[in-house]
Formats: C-alpha cells, structure tokens, sequence
C-alpha cells in the first residue's frame, strides 16, 4: 500500500455536530484528505441521508463500531452497504460468531471494507496488554473474514506481521508537534503511523479544531511521506 498517495491513506474524522459543520468541513480539507470518516456523534444527528451526500468526491468510512447480537450486527451490515459506504467497523469485542455474521453480510458489498476495532485508543491498559488482546483479535477478525483492523499504531506492525501486509490498518490515536493528547491513551505522531505499516490514519480534534484545517492535513501528509518509500 506504500505506492499510494498519502492523502488517500489519511482520514478525517467528521465529529461535529450538524450537516452544516460536517459540509464546511468537507470543503475546508477538500482534496488534501482522501477520506472522510462519519462517527456516532454526525450520525446521531444527521443520520443516512447525510452519508449518501458526503461520499462523492472523498471515500467514507462509517466509523459506528457495531457490537450486538450477531444477527443484529450483519443487517446492521447490510444497511451500511446499502448506503455505499466504503468501509464499515464492527467492535471485535462482539465476539468470533458475531465476526462471521458481519463478515457473511458484507460478502454481498464487495466494494466495501469491513474492519473490527480491536482496542479502543483511549483504552488505559498497559500498552503491553493492548498489544497482546489487540493480536489475539486481529487473528479473529481475520480468521473470520473481515478485511482488516482499527488498532493504534503501537499495534500495526505487529498484526501486518501476524495477519500478512494485505491486512489492513486504520490507526487513530495521531498527534504531533507537542498537540494535546486529549482522551487518547495510545498515541503516534504520521510518520511514525507510516513507518509502523498503518494503511490509513485517522486524524479528528487536530485538524477540526486547527485555524487552517487543510494546512494541518497537509502537514500531516508532509510527515507522512517523510518515510515513505
Ligand atoms: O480506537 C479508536 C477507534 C476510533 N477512534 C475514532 O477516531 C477519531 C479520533 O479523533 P481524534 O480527535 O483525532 O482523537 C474519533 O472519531 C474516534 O471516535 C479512536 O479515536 N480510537
């Protein structure tokens, strides 16, 4: 994954509040992202209809990290891919049979990406802890199907090893320059992201919240390609 440009591996996350800040936002970073990541706080409060807007231009990637019922969980999957997205996530914490049901339904998306977050990156366990419960359920999600993982980047190479390069991972948790960690506990800074193998990284409060928001993607994509080969 190397070859591609570094702004289609570097997502924004869109947590803001209505389809006026999340439109102003899409305009503001423009072409210096190639995704746009759509969490519970926008999809609360907007819902579809604003998906299906905010995927033309930029890939979508519905962060929602379903965890329910395995039956729940794969029509939950179903009307995701109905709406075109891009990539979806599931929490690996739902479990082997709960895996296989989400990763049957996207079977019928094969545009789709489905990933499973493996440890949360403001999850305070020991860093060794993480790394070990997060491999354990890279292999699962793998073994069941899905396509990859959310994992922080202290994690990423270790799965790439595990779970072969193809594998992907998305890695939030992205802080630089000295920026406020906030509720993040597992944090790395883009270049590092890169050269730990993170296929996409997802940057929220730093560029949201950045006077120029296209200025600090920019940056980031700067860092990024700083060690790429
Ligand atoms: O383990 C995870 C899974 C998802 N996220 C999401 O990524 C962004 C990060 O935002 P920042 O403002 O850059 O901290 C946010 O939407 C989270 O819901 C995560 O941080 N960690």
């Amino acid at each position: 994954m190397r070859d591609r440009s570094m702004q289609q591996r570097l997502m924004v996350a869109l947590d803001v509040d209505s389809r006026k800040k999340a439109l102003a936002m899409r305009d503001a970073v423009g072409d210096s992202v190639g995704w746009l990541k759509v969490g519970l706080r926008l999809f609360v409060a907007e819902g579809p209809d604003l998906v299906r807007e905010l995927k033309w231009g930029h890939k979508l990637f519905l962060d929602l990290k379903f965890h329910d019922i395995p039956n729940t969980v794969a029509q939950a999957i179903e009307s995701a891919g109905s709406l075109g997205v891009d990539m979806v996530n599931v929490h690996a914490g739902g479990g082997e049979e709960m895996l296989a049901a989400a990763a049957n339904a996207a079977k019928a998306f094969p545009n789709m990406k489905l990933i499973a977050v493996t440890v949360l990156t403001s999850d305070p366990m020991p860093k060794e802890q993480a790394r070990e419960v997060a491999l354990m359920r890279a292999r699962m999600a793998q073994q069941a199907g899905l396509d990859g993982v959310v994992c922080s980047v202290h994690e990423a190479a270790a799965i790439k090893e595990l779970c072969g390069n193809d594998f992907i991972t998305v890695t939030p948790g992205i802080r630089w320059g000295g920026q406020d960690v906030q509720d993040q506990k597992r944090i790395a800074d883009p270049a590092s992201a890169i050269a730990n193998g993170s296929d996409y990284l997802v940057v929220g409060r730093p560029i949201l919240q950045a006077p120029d928001p296209a200025a600090a993607a920019d940056e980031a994509v700067k860092m990024m390609e700083s060690v790429a080969t």
